[in-house]
C-alpha cells in the first residue's frame, strides 16, 4: 500500500522566476513510493521516468546537468533558485582546454531536472541562453514550483527512489504504478555513455595516459591535458592489457550507474595491477573499480552524496595530500567501497567522509610496490572546490618519474580562470 500525499505548488516568491506561472503547462514529480508534487513544466513537452536523487550544490547546474555519471536520474536542486545566470555555449573554445566542450559533455545527461523557482531571467557573460530553452533544446524535461525541501527530506529518509515526471496532459493520468517505474540502475548505463572507439587528446604530450571511459567528464580530461598529459581515451571494457606497454600510467573514470555492471573491467584490472606497476588512478566510479579488483565490495548507499561541500579527512600522506587533513570536495555517487577490517593486503583507505564515515578513497601501502589511488570524490571540481586537485600533477608526476625528457606543466586553474575574467566584458552595476 503506497501513501498518498499530495503537495500543491509553491507561491512565487520572485519577480523574475516562473514558479506560480499558470501559462506554463503543468508538471507532475511522482515517486514511486506514493507523493506527487505538482507543478509547472519549464523543459521539453515530455514525460520521463527515472531515478530520484538531490543534490545540495548552490551552483554549477550546468556542470551537473551535463555529467554523464547522472544518467538516468531525475536531479533535485535544492538551492531554490536555479538558472540564474543562464547556460553558455558549450562549444565555445575559452575554457575548452582542446577537449571540446566548455561543459562536462556535450549534452544533458540526466533525464529530467527538479527545481523551487526556476529564474526566467539570467546574466553572466557567457550565457547565450536560459536553463528553460537549453532544456527544451536537449529535450530535457524540467518541473519548477515544487517544495523541493519536502522531495529531499523524504529522498533522505526513504533513500534515492524512482520516479516519474509527468508534463502536460499526461498530468491528469493517475500515478504510475509500482511495476511502472523505470529503474536505471538494473541497466549498464556506463555502456551507453562510454566512448564506442579510442581516441586522442593533447598528441603531443610527453606522459602517455591510459583513460578507461566509464562516463568521463570533461574535467577530468582537461585537468590532465593541461599538466601536459597525452590522453587516450578508450572504451570502458578496451583489452587495456594489450596495449599498456605503451603507457605510462592508467586513468578510470566517473561514470552512472552500479559499478557491479562493470564487473567486467575489474577483472582486468586485477590482471593489470597483478603485472603492471605504472600509476594508476580513478575517480569515483574508476575508484570503485579499483577496489572491486583489490577484493574490496561496493554496495548502494541510502541517499549517497551529491553536492560540492563534501568534507573528507586524509588518514594517509600521499604527494600533496597531508594525512589528518580535512578537504572540501565535490561529489556525486549513490554506491561506495564498503570498509572492510583487514583491508586487502596491499591496500589501506586514503580518505573517510566526516559526515557519514563511508570510505572515501584507498591506496595501495607504500610497502606494496604498486602507485595506485583511487577517490570517491572529484578532485577536478566542476562544480565545486579545487582542494584536491593537486592530486592530478600527484598522480602525472610518478608517471612522469621513469622518464627523463618529461614536460609537465602547472595545472593552474585558479589562474586560468583570472585570465577568463581579462578578457570579460565590464560589468556594470546597477543601482
Ligand atoms: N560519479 C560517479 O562516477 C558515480 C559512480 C557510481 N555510478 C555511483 O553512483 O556511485
Amino acid at each position: 500500500m503506497y501513501r498518498k500525499i499530495i503537495y500543491f505548488p509553491r507561491i512565487a516568491r520572485g519577480f523574475a522566476t516562473h514558479s506560480g506561472n499558470s501559462l506554463l503547462p503543468p508538471a507532475t514529480l511522482h515517486l514511486k513510493s506514493g507523493q506527487s508534487f505538482f507543478g509547472r513544466s519549464f523543459g521539453a513537452p515530455k514525460s520521463i521516468y527515472g531515478e530520484t536523487v538531490f543534490s545540495t550544490s548552490i551552483t554549477s547546474y550546468t556542470e551537473s546537468m551535463t555529467d554523464p555519471s547522472y544518467r538516468g536520474q531525475i536531479l533535485v536542486f535544492t538551492t531554490p533558485l536555479i538558472g540564474n545566470y543562464g547556460v553558455p555555449l558549450n562549444t565555445a573554445p575559452f575554457d575548452s582546454e582542446d577537449v571540446g566542450v566548455v561543459l562536462e559533455s556535450q549534452k544533458i545527461q540526466c533525464a529530467a531536472v527538479v527545481v523551487g523557482d526556476v529564474a526566467e531571467k539570467y546574466s553572466h557573460y557567457t550565457a547565450t541562453e536560459s536553463l528553460a530553452s537549453w532544456c527544451q533544446r536537449h529535450d530535457v524535461p524540467a518541473i519548477t514550483g515544487v517544495d523541493t525541501r519536502a522531495i529531499t527530506r523524504l529522498l533522505r529518509d526513504q533513500g534515492t527512489t524512482l520516479g516519474r515526471l509527468a508534463v502536460g496532459n499526461d498530468t491528469s493520468l493517475p500515478a504510475p504504478t509500482a511495476d511502472e517505474f523505470w529503474d536505471p540502475s538494473l541497466e549498464n548505463l556506463v555502456d551507453q555513455v562510454s566512448t564506442k572507439e579510442p581516441y586522442e587528446l593533447n598528441p603531443t604530450g610527453s606522459v602517455k595516459i591510459a583513460l578507461l571511459d566509464f562516463g568521463a567528464k570533461a574535467n577530468i580530461q582537461r585537468s590532465l591535458v593541461r599538466r601536459g598529459a597525452a590522453v587516450t581515451v578508450m572504451p570502458w571494457n578496451y583489452d587495456f592489457n594489450a596495449v599498456r606497454d605503451q603507457f605510462d600510467g592508467l586513468f578510470l573514470s566517473n561514470g552512472p550507474g552500479d559499478p557491479s555492471h562493470c564487473m567486467e573491467a575489474a577483472i582486468n584490472l586485477r590482471r593489470t595491477l597483478d603485472e603492471w606497476n605504472k600509476p594508476v588512478f580513478g575517480i569515483c566510479m574508476g575508484h570503485q573499480i579499483i577496489g572491486m579488483a583489490a577484493g574490496l565490495d561496493a554496495y548502494r548507499m541510502t541517499f549517497g552524496n551529491r553536492g560540492h561541500n563534501q568534507p573528507v579527512l586524509a588518514l594517509a600522506s600521499s604527494g600533496s595530500i597531508k594525512a589528518g587533513r580535512v578537504y572540501v570536495t565535490s561529489q556525486n555517487h549513490q554506491y561506495a567501497l564498503k570498509l572492510q577490517d583487514p583491508f586487502p593486503q596491499g591496500w589501506e583507505p586514503f580518505f573517510i567522509n566526516c559526515n557519514d564515515s563511508s570510505i572515501e578513497g584507498i591506496k595501495s601501502t607504500s610497502d606494496s610496490g604498486k602507485n595506485v589511488w583511487g577517490v570517491q570524490f572529484h578532485p577536478e571540481s566542476a562544480g565545486g572546490p579545487l582542494d584536491t586537485i593537486e592530486m592530478f600533477s600527484d598522480f602525472l608526476t610518478e608517471c612522469a618519474a621513469h622518464k627523463s625528457n618529461a614536460v609537465l606543466s602547472t595545472g593552474d586553474e585558479g589562474v586560468l580562470k583570472m585570465k577568463t575574467f581579462d578578457s570579460a566584458p565590464k560589468i556594470a552595476v546597477v543601482a
